[in-house]
């Protein structure tokens, strides 16, 4: 597969795979989608491959979800809402290899959720994350909610969902949702760090203990395929078409008008 939205390279048993969309903050459209499941396939099953990291191009964003340019309704991809998440997201968690997530600037929305999904987050002290779906029209019915549930707490995963408000890097780490803050200019040497430490322990009991823990989430997946039957009904409405439209149009959305359930 040619990539166009993502890069692909190989450093000392490390998979790195960049998000290459800066000039929309990396937000992810259906080929983007397309694109990491390739690579994560690739890099999963290649047995010279330790460790995944998974970052985005450029200085201001990880990824900052899916690109709302992309999305009247449906995304402009496969799957029920348009975008192949669903399957994008259970791959990070079924590859046989910890996948670290390289935190430098916004991880929103959907990035948020990207870095849930990873075992490991390393942040640079710039780095800001945050939910916004309920301010865009939009949800994330499964990992991004009940996962980040299990890493935040029940009481902080309600309030980055319903208030939508945004978290520094200290933050988060206060929190449980990264595993380290280091100073901007040392993040790829810190990411590198902990991939070094990773290639030299057993790769057979990291993938068991990778699945163990897995195991116990395993139910989430099943709540994230049944959400996004909802989300597609949702996509449709007016509701979260003024979410979609009031982020486009650079406007504060009215939801008031709609009575919600
Ligand atoms: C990231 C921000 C907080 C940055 O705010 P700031 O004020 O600094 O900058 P701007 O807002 O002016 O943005 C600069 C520039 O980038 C464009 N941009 C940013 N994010 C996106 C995006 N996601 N899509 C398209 N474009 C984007 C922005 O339009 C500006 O462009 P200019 O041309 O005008 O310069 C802030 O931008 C922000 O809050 N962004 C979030 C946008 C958003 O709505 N994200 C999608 C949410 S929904 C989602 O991600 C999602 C993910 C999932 O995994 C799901 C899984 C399952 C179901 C549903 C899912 C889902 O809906």
């Amino acid at each position: 597969m040619d990539y166009q939205d993502i890069l692909y390279a190989v450093e000392d048993g490390a998979a790195w795979i960049t998000i290459n969309r800066p000039e929309r903050m990396n937000a992810f459209r259906g080929r983007t989608c397309d694109e990491l499941i390739h690579a994560f396939g690739r890099a999963g099953w290649d047995r010279s491959i330790g460790v995944i990291v998974l970052a985005g191009a450029g200085e201001r964003a990880f990824c900052t979800g899916g690109d709302q340019s992309a999305h009247e309704g449906q995304y402009d991809g496969r799957g029920t809402i348009g975008l192949p998440i669903e399957e994008l997201q259970t791959l990070i968690r079924d590859v046989p290899k910890p996948v670290i997530a390289r935190v430098q600037g916004y991880a929103i929305g959907g990035g948020n959720v990207l870095c849930t999904l990873c075992d490991l987050t390393i942040a640079s002290e710039k780095a800001v994350f945050g939910q916004v779906g309920p301010k865009v029209g939009s949800v994330d019915p499964g990992f991004g909610t009940a996962l980040l549930a299990r890493s935040v707490g029940e009481k902080k995963a309600r309030e980055i969902w319903y208030l939508c408000r945004r978290y520094s890097a200290q933050e988060a780490l206060a929190m449980g949702l990264v595993n380290a803050v280091v100073p901007a200019e040392e993040l790829d040497a810190e990411v590198r760090r902990w991939c070094a430490e990773i290639m030299e322990r057993s790769p057979t009991a990291i993938a068991i203990a990778k699945r163990s823990f897995n195991a116990d989430s395993e139910n989430i997946r099943g709540i994230s395929s049944m959400g996004m039957q909802a989300l597609n009904l949702y996509y449709a409405s007016e509701e979260s078409k003024e979410g979609v439209r009031a982020f486009n149009e650079k406007r504060k959305p009215d939801f008031r008008k709609f009575s919600g359930s």
